[in-house]
């Protein structure tokens, strides 16, 4: 818990007799990037809202710098949220931002300017700062909504599907400025999506949800397979490589996978190998796409 900006600890969440939070925990601290990856209907936005205080939750905490939500609910007022944003279509985006401030407390023209304009440069509508909301696409609006979020967030930044619906451009920008917010200015950033490539390009960790229960919370990393031909199977040697998680695909293939080995790597194999007097064959290198990675890992 001592550098975490937020930790939710053993969430629990029902809608009436439906219970779509089973038990959900992970932590993020400083300048770290966390994406909250799921299927349609997994709980992403529901454990997002739980965070936000937008929703009551049953049981398990949530704590921001290991201060429970529970004991203040004003918390949530130093994060960055986009969820589901709302616009007033007939001002332009600078005064609907402007808005934002002033009811945040905030006055000073010149620190309300230096504000709004750093926010929408990182999503990339400076130049149409004065255009109002309602001729803005589907794509700047989505930004608009990270720029309110990029505006109000102190120590923390939380968006719910940010690249739904954006084109590459629009999804570019809107990772180049989360990244920027995150490694330049130190925030914790959490964000949820189902694309599994969108949460693979910019997140330090990944938290997988199905079903309301987490099934991997880890370090966002790619895996290889490697399935190796060998001459022999000396006595003792199938003891030792099964220590290491190497399967057996016949008398003389075997199939390694680094990432499921805990410690061991490829180089550990082949020593094992040629320590044992045998001669490898051939070798066949797999890059297992991400989605075979989360995909094999069930609840
Ligand atoms: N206000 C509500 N009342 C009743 N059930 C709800 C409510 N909000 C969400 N649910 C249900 O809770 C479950 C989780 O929904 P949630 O919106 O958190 O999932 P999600 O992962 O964000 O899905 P999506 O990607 O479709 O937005 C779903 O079965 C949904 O139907």
């Amino acid at each position: 818990m001592g550098n975490d900006i937020i930790y939710v600890k053993d969430l629990e969440k029902s809608y009436g007799e439906k219970k779509v939070l089973h038990g959900i925990s992970f932590n993020i601290h400083k300048g770290q990037i966390v994406g909250l990856l799921g299927e349609n209907g997994a709980g992403k936005t529901t454990i997002l809202k739980c965070i936000a205080g937008l929703q009551s939750f049953d049981a398990g905490n949530i704590y921001y710098r290991n201060r429970s939500l529970k004991d203040d609910m004003s918390i949530p007022r130093n994060f960055g949220i986009l969820i589901e944003s709302a616009f007033l279509d007939y001002l332009t985006a600078n005064d609907n931002l402007k808005l934002l401030l002033w009811a945040d407390g905030e006055v000073d023209s010149r620190i309300i300017w230096d504000k709004i304009k750093e926010s929408l440069d990182l999503v990339k509508l400076l130049d149409v700062k004065n255009k109002k909301v309602k001729h803005f696409s589907y794509g700047m609006r989505q930004r608009l909504g990270l720029a309110q979020a990029l505006m109000t967030a102190k120590t923390f930044l939380m968006l719910d599907e940010p690249f739904l619906g954006l084109d590459p451009i629009g999804k570019d920008i809107v990772k180049n400025a989360i990244v920027s917010k995150a490694k330049e200015h130190n925030m914790a950033v959490l964000f949820s999506s189902h694309d599994l490539e969108d949460v693979a390009d910019i997140c330090d960790t990944v938290v997988m949800i199905k079903q309301g229960r987490c099934t991997f919370n880890g370090p966002m990393q790619r895996s290889r397979l490697y399935t190796v031909q060998i001459d022999n199977i000396p006595d003792g040697f199938i003891g030792e490589a099964s220590k290491m998680g190497v399967e057996f695909l016949s008398d003389n293939i075997l199939k390694f996978q680094p990432s499921k080995a805990d410690k061991y790597s490829i180089d550990d194999l082949l020593k094992l190998i040629y320590t044992c007097n045998m001669h490898v064959v051939d070798i066949w290198v797999e890059e297992l796409s991400l989605k075979n990675l989360f995909m094999e890992r069930d609840v």
